[in-house]
């Protein structure tokens, strides 16, 4: 199962997800001049390799594809193999959420076929149907879902923390999600679902909040590094070093427009510093 393939990975190496967020206005001058299918492949493809042993998984954000048109689409293809080629869980990061018809076809595209992906992220403000047609593919074929809520943007207070009868309206948005995913507890002993929960904009003691109300779900953490995020407030997420994985996008894929260090080199140095924020590895 998807969950509990991804908390032994997060046993093994730690808490860290890498996005794959490929600008290309954001890229080593090796790839300046090459097509847009080999510069978003080969770009994802250096990351990678650079980071493999230190990661739990990886996470492409399909805006950035979709907006480079078929090559882009291209690329997140080959990237897809090419990290399960390499045995690591590829979260697609697609926030879909859309009457249930459609959701079926969202449902296919992101976990068979060209872009297939271990688990992928859900709106889930159209209601719990827009969330049903995905529980096949988490019963039969061992994927999973992160469903959105409490995000890392700053318009998480508009709508997701609007006080319903004393309580924040995610809280009762979660509660909703796991009364109608059951008691899908895997051996790892976390859900099969999980929640997307931003490391960003926690009043104090909020984040213990969210993991009291949701002690068994796993979280993907973004929000992390170039949004503000810190590890502490990411840290009181997890549960004993685990139980969730923390985003880094633009912190780790960036930071070689901040070193005197070659790309992979500043890309692998990143990924280290933050595996040392979260006491990996030490
Ligand atoms: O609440 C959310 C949900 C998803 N994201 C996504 O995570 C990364 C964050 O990128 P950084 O460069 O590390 O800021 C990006 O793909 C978002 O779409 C999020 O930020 N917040």
């Amino acid at each position: 199962m998807s969950i509990n393939r991804l908390f032994k990975s997060v046993e093994e190496r730690g808490p860290i997800c890498v996005g794959l967020d490929p600008n290309p206005l954001h890229m080593p001058k090796c790839l300046e001049d090459k097509p847009i299918y080999e510069k978003i492949f080969n770009y994802n493809k250096m990351i990678i390799d650079a980071t493999k042993d230190l990661v739990a998984c990886y996470k492409p954000q399909a805006a950035y594809y979709e907006a480079l048109g078929i090559e882009g689409m291209r690329a997140l293809k080959s990237t897809n193999e090419y990290i399960r080629k390499c045995g690591i869980i590829i979260i697609n990061d697609v926030k879909r959420g859309d009457i249930s018809s459609t959701a079926k076809g969202y449902a296919d595209a992101y976990f068979s076929g060209d872009f297939e992906g271990d688990i992928m992220t859900l709106s889930p403000y159209m209601g719990l149907d827009s969330i049903e047609p995905y529980l096949e593919y988490v019963e039969k074929n061992d994927k999973g879902l992160f469903v959105i809520i409490k995000t890392s943007n700053p318009g998480s207070h508009d709508f997701e923390e609007i006080d319903v009868d004393g309580k924040p309206f995610y809280s009762i948005v979660g509660g909703k999600i796991q009364k109608m995913t059951g008691n899908t507890v895997g051996e790892c002993g976390y859900r099969k679902v999980g929640f997307v929960i931003g490391a960003t904009n926690k009043a104090s003691g909020e984040a213990e909040f969210i993991r009291e109300c949701f002690p068994d779900t796993f979280f993907l953490i973004p929000g992390y590094g170039a949004q503000g995020g810190g590890a502490a407030d990411a840290m009181s997420l997890l549960k004993d070093g685990n139980g969730g994985v923390v985003n880094s996008s633009r912190g780790i894929i960036r930071a070689f427009e901040k070193s005197d260090k070659d790309f992979e080199e500043a890309t692998r140095e990143a990924v280290l510093k933050m595996r040392r924020d979260f006491n990996v590895g030490l």
